[in-house]
């Protein structure tokens, strides 16, 4: 079986789209992290995406609503108990923390998957963000070793019991909005137990110029879904047709879900893969966020499900295997998509 990390070897980054900045160090923003200044923020503040509680009786109906008009909820009621949150949180304050040249020792690898550096997305702009991230994929103890070669339980014990909470989440999520659409767990040619699943911590340092930095370039995921925790600092922004960007605002508690392409494709479009970035808007906070990456294993088919081209509708998209279109993805990025449509 191919794993994600394979899939990512055949597309090497160069080390220049991997090695961060060393933000401790910098007291002006260089030129090469400087974006032009966008004035597409809408300012509507009443509009944002629906909030669902998972232990409501409607939130089937609510859960496949939120997707077809947003793209993207909070849940609340989700079972993961705040106290976890709050330690993965710190745990991955204290790695960020750490001196520089001690996180170079996790850097990713120009053709691997996990670890620390720059998001994967860093090629496809000609400016950097201002952003460090670390992926896991499984274990993180390799990394974790290498971090804190004496003080590395507590990092790992947290992120793995982390871990297995998002996938029952992002299983009972998967559930709910398949049922939305009358699809059923034997609808599925492939094995929900065993999604190929990532978790991405992200860093947003404190910025001496937020309004002149990008956090997280505009982008969709490649997941089924994404659970995303965005700690208490705003930044978290989606893309919302005709209107603009739209803040999501962080509530205590609540997680954000987000479609991702394959969830897109499987809808036969009904569902878009909301296009999200991450804003830099506020001097002096170091905002943090977690985000879940759930998805289908790599050897899967992918394609509009068959229940829903009954009615007289046409598939938008071939059947692409997932690995075929993570490739399509990393070379391409947002023209990935419209490579597989028909
Ligand atoms: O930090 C955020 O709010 C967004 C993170 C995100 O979109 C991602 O990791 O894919
Ligand atoms: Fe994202």
């Amino acid at each position: 079986m191919t794993t994600l990390s394979e899939v990512y070897r055949e597309h090497a980054i160069p080390l220049r789209h991997i090695v961060p900045l060393d933000f401790h160090s910098v007291r002006t923003v260089p030129d090469s992290h400087v974006w032009p200044k966008s004035d597409d923020f809408s300012s509507d503040d009443q509009l944002s995406i629906p909030i669902i509680d998972l232990k409501d009786p409607l939130a089937v109906k609510l859960a496949g609503h939120a997707c077809e008009t947003w793209g993207a909820f909070q849940v609340i009621n989700h079972g993961i108990p705040s106290n976890l949150v709050e330690e993965v949180e710190s745990e991955a304050r204290r790695l960020f923390s750490l001196p520089a040249q001690q996180k170079m020792k996790a850097l990713r690898e120009p053709a691997g998957a996990t670890g620390y550096g720059l998001a994967r997305i860093s090629p496809f702009f000609p400016k950097y963000m201002w952003h460090e991230g670390f992926t896991i994929m499984g274990s993180p103890v390799d990394h974790a070793r290498a971090l804190w070669p004496n003080d590395n339980a507590r990092f790992c014990d947290v992120i793995e019991r982390y871990q297995k909470k998002m996938k029952d989440l992002a299983e009972q999520l998967t559930h709910l909005i398949l049922k939305s659409l009358d699809v059923s767990q034997e609808d599925l040619s492939w094995d929900v137990g065993s999604p190929s699943t990532a978790l991405q911590l992200n860093s947003y340092p404190s910025c001496p110029d937020p309004n002149r930095t990008m956090g997280l370039a505009p982008h969709t995921d490649t997941s089924l879904l994404t659970i995303l925790h965005q700690s208490s600092i705003s930044g978290l922004q989606i893309f919302k047709e005709g209107v603009g960007w739209l803040s999501v605002r962080p509530i205590p508690g609540a997680l954000v879900v987000n479609v991702g392409d394959l969830l897109h494709i499987l809808s036969n479009a009904r569902f878009p893969s909301v296009l999200h970035r991450a804003v830099v808007n506020r001097d002096g906070c170091h905002r943090l966020s977690v985000a879940y990456f759930y998805g289908i294993p790599t050897d899967c088919n992918v394609s509009p499900l068959a229940k829903l081209l009954n009615s007289g509708h046409t598939p938008r998209y071939r059947s692409v295997t997932v690995k075929e279109y993570m490739i399509l993805k990393s070379k391409n990025f947002e023209e990935a998509l419209s490579l597989i449509g028909i």
